[in-house]
């Protein structure tokens, strides 16, 4: 007999609610005293889905137990011989059998699930042993304790083995012992000695048996409504995932999901393939790198140290790479999250490319001097102060240029020869330059060069270089000749010197200096020396 929990010993009132519920969620079941589902359809449609198991059970019982019932004639033929009552505990027996194979059909391999027929066709079964059992006794014309004891074996049995699908299976078996007692008392007036005995057995068999039975009858329904809670749940999360990933592939923002810990990418919504791999070069899952899309691998630090800090990154906006090769504009934002169990990142772009491309264009209108197109004053300030930021182990030289006696050109050619002499003049300093350096038209006929890690030694070749150039070469401007000269004033910047202001200032002096010494020359700033 199984062994079982201490507290299932004793007897329950109705688990409707508490423990079936804790176990089954809110709208579990409730369940009896007996371990039966209160409510006929639940005992239904729990038998119907345990119906492989449960009529497996019961058809072994229903073929073994009328064969058994049968083969008790040959013990009828040692006792009765070829008397009447021996042919007519022939036919109960293979009345009994009947009611077996009408067990054994109704739950037979393949038969169509009907509970309520088998139900019935166990309670017939159950019926029809112990009315054969009485007969047997009656036909014997005796009673024996041996008949008892076997007639108690066969119902600690079906106690331990025998499905109870109704309160009628608990109630037939102390029913059928009832009568075994009472046919042995009042019919065969067997002594009180004789039974005392044989009613202790009874009584153990029937507290245990039914205790048993209940316990079973328990725990096999709140099994089966945890795996029924359990098989909802899963349904439930199934369809959550489904429109999860239909959401996610529909969603028109692009979307990228990815490894966090190599940054493979697991899947990209259509809009997101649609952006960057236009061409579905990368259709299998582990075939991009989120890495491979960035085209600047300081962002991507920046959004992978993010990720890695906060769990999330951005809004922010970054340039990328589609896999053909364009370059686009998105602003960006990713979470860390769980997929498939792994730590991954799910990363939501809005392509800003048409916005990036026109403040670009705005900027580049406020820093650029519409003449020259070097750039502005307020374009070469916010230049070269951020390459001075940047500046770290040679310090950088300034030039302030302005062209002599500029006012005379305007007066002598007006000022559309004057502006055209101011491109020439820019186009003439720009040649000089190298890349990296930057020149800014900064007032009228005044520019002012930046040259990053530059001595004062090679900022003067240079200005030299610029002036030589101008003064030597005369401007021809509409078959005019305009001869020009400049004068230039040459600064080298401090390493710590955080703004241009300062240097401009000693620049500026220096230029002054040049025109007072006689125009066409380059100064140096005071406290410069070569
Ligand atoms: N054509 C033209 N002339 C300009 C522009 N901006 C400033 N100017 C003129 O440049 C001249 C500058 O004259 P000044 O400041 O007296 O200087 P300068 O004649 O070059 O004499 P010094 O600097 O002392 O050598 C003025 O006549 C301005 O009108 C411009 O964009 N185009």
């Amino acid at each position: 007999m199984t062994p079982w929990p201490r507290r299932s010993l004793e007897p329950r009132s109705a688990v409707s609610g508490s423990e079936s519920a804790r176990l089954t969620g809110e709208a579990s079941p409730p369940i009896g005293r007996l371990g039966l589902f209160l409510r006929r359809q639940d005992e239904h449609a729990y038998v119907h889905d345990l119906w492989p198991d449960i009529a497996a059970r019961l058809r072994l019982l229903g073929l073994l137990g009328g064969l058994v019932c049968l083969l008790g004639s040959i013990v009828d033929w040692t006792q009765l011989h070829d008397s009447p009552p021996f042919f007519w505990l022939l036919a109960v027996r293979l009345a009994v059998l009947a009611l077996g194979l009408y067990l054994w059909r109704v739950a037979r391999p393949g038969a169509v699930a009907r509970p309520a027929q088998l139900r019935t066709a166990l309670i017939l079964f159950e019926l029809g042993v112990i009315v054969a059992l009485r007969l047997v006794n009656l036909g014997y014309g005796e009673f024996s304790p041996y008949q008892g004891l076997t007639g108690l074996l066969i119902v600690a049995s079906a106690y331990a083995f025998v499905p109870m699908l109704s309160p009628v299976n608990f109630w037939l078996l102390p029913l059928g012992t009832a009568s075994l007692f009472i046919q042995a008392y009042g019919w065969h007036h067997a002594s009180w000695r004789d039974l005392s005995a044989l009613l202790v057995i009874a009584l153990y068999v029937h507290i245990l048996g039914w205790m048993t039975a209940a316990h079973n009858a328990r725990s096999g329904r709140l099994l089966w409504l945890e795996r029924q809670r359990l098989e909802k749940e899963m349904r439930e999360r199934r369809t959550a995932e489904s429109n999860l990933r239909h959401l996610f592939e529909v969603c028109p923002v692009p979307l990228v999901l990815s490894q966090q810990d190599n940054g493979s990418v697991l899947r990209f919504n259509r809009a997101a393939q649609a952006l960057l791999d236009p061409e579905r070069r990368h259709t299998e899952p582990g075939s991009a790198y989120a890495s491979n899309f960035y085209a600047d691998a300081r962002a991507r630090s920046a959004v992978t140290d993010a990720l890695k800090a906060r769990g999330e990154a951005g809004p922010v906006d970054v340039r990328m790479l589609t896999s053909s090769g364009n370059h686009i504009h998105v602003m960006l934002a990713a979470s860390s999250l769980r997929y498939d169990n792994k730590a991954a990142v799910l990363t939501s772009l809005v392509e800003i490319t048409d916005r990036k491309q026109r403040e670009q264009a705005l900027t580049r209108m406020t820093q650029t001097d519409a003449l020259t197109g070097l750039y502005n004053r307020r374009g070469f300030f916010e230049r070269a102060n951020a390459l001075l930021q940047s500046a770290r182990d040679q310090a950088p030289s300034l030039l302030l240029i302005d062209a002599d006696h500029f006012k005379r050109v305007n007066d002598a050619h007006g000022h559309a020869v004057g502006d055209t002499v101011l491109v020439q003049l820019a186009n003439r300093m720009n040649a000089a330059l190298r890349e990296g350096d930057v020149i800014g038209r900064i007032g009228g006929e005044e520019f002012a060069v930046f040259l990053p890690a530059t001595s004062l030694e090679n900022a003067y070749e240079l200005a030299d270089r610029i002036r030589l150039s101008v003064s030597r070469h005369a401007l021809r401007i509409q078959g005019l000749r305009v001869p020009m000269t400049l004068s230039i004033g040459v600064t080298v910047l401090q390493l710590g010197e955080s703004t241009l202001e300062a240097a401009l200032g000693r620049a500026d002096t220096a230029m002054y200096q040049a025109k007072q010494n006689g125009r066409n020359r380059v100064d140096l700033a005071a406290a410069s020396v070569l």
